[in-house]
């Protein structure tokens, strides 16, 4: 191979994560060429309305995915988090490098960390898992929807006198924007988005030559922690707008998942861990989905997920 072409969207994060992946291509293959095919997807179009509204995540990468389907280009990299946990035969999931950090990060221009905001402080977010999980814990404060770019969201958090806004500490380190974070949660505390702080590097199946590029980049732990994550995403995303997390660690062998499925207004949370050995990652996975859908995450999703056919708008 001579020239890869990898497609991303042309937000920093997508172009910084793209040529992350490039350099690491290029550091192990002397004289390979790597160009990025930019491309503006649904979801950077729609910035007004609320995610969940457009049509959910799947919008930030389906135009990508066609790209490598048509042979526009080789390579993909996404932020794994906004895949959706089906994407289209084809193409497959190459390689998972080493994780960034996973967690989420608050970001407050007054210096506060979230136990110190008084009652009733505006907190900026348009996820609902970070609204669902920040209401459950402090029901008085205030979720200010906030869409955009890493940097454009933090502008908007002082342009609207917020007391801070929540984001991903991986898409703030990578940016080089971690001086804006005054308290990384626990993911105890804010449980993860599915493959929060993962790439996910795509390529066709039948590519020998492009998975072949790719394989030196996987990581066995993120790629085990993600095979339990993304088989308890695929039982759940029948509705792909009610609040959902799930993030797994890998230590000795065993695979532990949390989950968590809950109302947007954070009144009522289904949570659940499972821990098991790593070759049974998938079914782990399925099972907590499964366990959280019989204790009230099977009501939540009738009541609050986006039927098939509904309006986007
Ligand atoms: N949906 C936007 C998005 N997708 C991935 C990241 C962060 C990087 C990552 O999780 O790998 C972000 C920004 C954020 O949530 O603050």
């Amino acid at each position: 191979m001579k020239t890869v072409r990898i497609a991303t969207r042309e937000s920093p994060l997508a172009l910084w994560q793209a040529n992350h992946v490039a350099s690491l291509l290029k550091e192990r293959n002397p004289g390979l060429e790597v160009t990025l095919v930019k491309m503006s997807t649904e979801g950077d179009r729609f910035l007004s309305a609320p995610l969940s509204a457009v049509g959910g995540k799947g919008l930030f990468v389906k135009e990508i995915e066609q790209a490598l389907l048509d042979g526009r280009a080789d390579v993909a990299v996404h932020s794994l988090k906004d895949m959706t946990s089906v994407f289209p035969e084809g193409l497959i999931l190459a390689a998972l490098p080493a994780r960034e950090d996973p967690r989420d990060a608050f970001c407050s221009p007054d210096g506060h960390t979230l136990a110190m905001l008084p009652a009733g402080a505006k907190v900026g977010t348009s996820s609902l898992r970070r609204s669902c999980i920040l209401r459950a814990r402090r029901p008085d404060l205030e979720i200010v929807s906030l869409r955009g770019n890493v940097q454009t969201r933090l502008q908007k958090t002082r342009d609207l006198q917020l007391a801070g806004a929540m984001l991903a500490a991986a898409g703030l380190k990578r940016l080089g924007l971690d001086h804006h974070i005054t308290q990384v949660v626990p993911v105890a505390e804010s449980l993860p988005a599915v493959g929060q702080g993962v790439l996910g590097i795509q390529c066709r199946e039948a590519d020998a030559d492009v998975r072949a590029l790719l394989q030196p980049l996987e990581d066995a732990l993120t790629r085990n922690a993600v095979r339990a994550e993304r088989a308890f995403l695929a039982k759940l995303e029948g509705g792909c707008t009610v609040p959902l997390a799930g993030h797994a660690t890998v230590e000795d062998g065993q695979v532990y998942l949390r989950g968590l499925v809950g109302r947007p207004d954070g009144s009522l949370v289904v949570r659940g861990e499972v821990k098991g050995p790593v070759p049974e990652a998938e079914r782990l996975g399925e099972a907590l989905a499964e366990e959280l859908l019989s204790r009230g995450a099977g009501d939540i999703l009738r009541d609050f997920g986006r039927r098939e056919g509904a309006p986007r708008a």
